[in-house]
Formats: structure tokens, sequence, C-alpha cells
């Protein structure tokens, strides 16, 4: 089984992810952040660096999901492809940060790879406010984060929601996470396991 978390910039994916892995005993598979070569460079200068970061996305989504599905075990996986690919890549093209060229040969790539991939069996959408993003960004804390400006992450998330509108992969769970404390509010999380039990349950 094959469940993946969706959302944008610091809605929880990282800590929602740990917290299902543990409960339910499913193998957590996370998104390359630390040892990620590119995204402090991204970051300091987006144009430059947009088409580098799209391609290693690409590159370590595509062989987790690979390893996911070879692997046969229960798996929960940190953010999916199809976000990489349906979100930040046309995000960073629309705001002319990646050129036509680049954009388009990373969409020739993607459409390859996407025809060779299983979507998730259970994607979990976590749907948050701007203002709650705002807020769990700083609370984390990575420096090279602090340039992230509200209009980039507005425009990241209008794609989301356009995304999860016509989503037809597969089965899908939405969270509204912002009045969810499920970090320190033990009935928060008991709310979204509710609801994910009640999912599975129907997926068997
Ligand atoms: N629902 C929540 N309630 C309280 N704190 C949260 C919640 N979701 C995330 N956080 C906190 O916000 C920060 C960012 O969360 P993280 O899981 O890293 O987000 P993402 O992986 O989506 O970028 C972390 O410090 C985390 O503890
Ligand atoms: N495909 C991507 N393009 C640009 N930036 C991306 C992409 N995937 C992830 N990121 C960034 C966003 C965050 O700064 C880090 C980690 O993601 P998070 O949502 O905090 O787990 O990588």
């Amino acid at each position: 089984m094959h469940i993946a978390v969706a959302g944008n910039i610091g809605a929880g994916k990282t800590t929602l992810t740990r917290l299902l892995a543990k409960h339910y005993n499913w193998e957590a598979n996370f998104e390359d952040v630390v040892d990620n070569p590119y995204l402090d460079d991204f970051y300091n200068q987006m144009e430059r660096w947009s088409f580098n970061l799209q391609i290693y996305f690409l590159n370590t989504r595509y062989r987790q999901i690979l390893q996911i599905r070879e692997s046969g075990k229960e798996i929960i996986q940190d953010r999916t492809i199809y976000e990489d690919a349906y979100i930040f890549a046309p995000n960073l093209h629309a705001m002319g940060l990646m050129t036509n060229r680049d954009f388009e040969n990373y969409q020739s790539l993607f459409e390859l790879m996407e025809s060779l991939v299983q979507p998730p069996d259970l994607l979990i959408y976590l749907r948050s406010s701007i203002p709650n993003l705002v807020k769990q960004i700083h609370k984390r804390g990575r420096e090279y984060e602090n340039s992230i400006s509200i209009d980039y992450l507005s425009r990241l998330n209008e794609r989301y929601e356009a995304w999860i509108h016509g989503y037809k992969k597969g089965n899908l769970l939405i969270v509204d996470v912002d009045n969810l404390d499920f970090v320190d509010q033990p009935e928060d999380l008991g709310t979204i396991l509710n609801m994910i039990d009640a999912e599975i349950n129907g997926l068997f």
C-alpha cells in the first residue's frame, strides 16, 4: 500500500508523515531536503537554479516511487511527484523563472516517467491558509526559506487547489489543517486518524 501526503510548503507533511508512520507502523519516505545540493542556491537565485532543482526532485521522487512499488511494503511518502510537475515547475515557468525550452524539456521527461508509475493508493492533501503556512515555515526556521514570499506561497496554493479539484487518479482525503494542532493536541491527531481509518477501511 502506498499512501502519500501532499501540501504546500510548511503545511505539516513531514510532521504528519512521521506521526502516521509511527501510529500505523508504516515505513516513511521523506523528501530530500537536508542533502539537497540545489535548494539553498535556488532560494538565492531562482532563475539560475530552477531547472537544476526540478530535475533533482524529479529524479529523486521517481526513484522513490519505483522503490515503493518494488518493496511491496506499506509506505507513506512525504510529497508526490505530481506536486513537482503540476505545481512547482509550471509555477516557476509562469513566473518567468524557468525558460520555455527548459520547461518543455522538463515536461517531456515527466510525461515519460508518469507513464511508467502508478499513483498512490491514498493521497492525503493538507489544505492550509497562507498565514498558517507562514507561521509554520517560521516555526521550522530553515534559514534559506526566509526569502519565500507571500506571493510565491499564494501562487503555489492556487495551483494546489486547482490540482486537487481535478484529482481523479485515486482515493483522496482532504484535511483542513488550519485549526488542527496534531503536534501538541492528541485529540486533533485523533480526528485525523479517524478520517484516515475510514479511508483505509474503504480501500480493502
Ligand atoms: N498541525 C500542526 N500543528 C502545529 N504545528 C505544526 C502542524 N503542522 C506542522 N507544524 C509545525 O510546523 C513546522 C513545519 O511543518 P513540516 O511538517 O516541516 O511541514 P512540511 O513538511 O509540509 O513543509 C514544523 O515545525 C511542525 O512542527
Ligand atoms: N519541485 C519543487 N520545486 C521547488 N521547490 C521545491 C520543490 N519540492 C520541494 N521544494 C522545496 C520547498 C521547501 O523549501 C523544501 C521542502 O519542502 P516542504 O514542503 O517543506 O517539505 O523544498
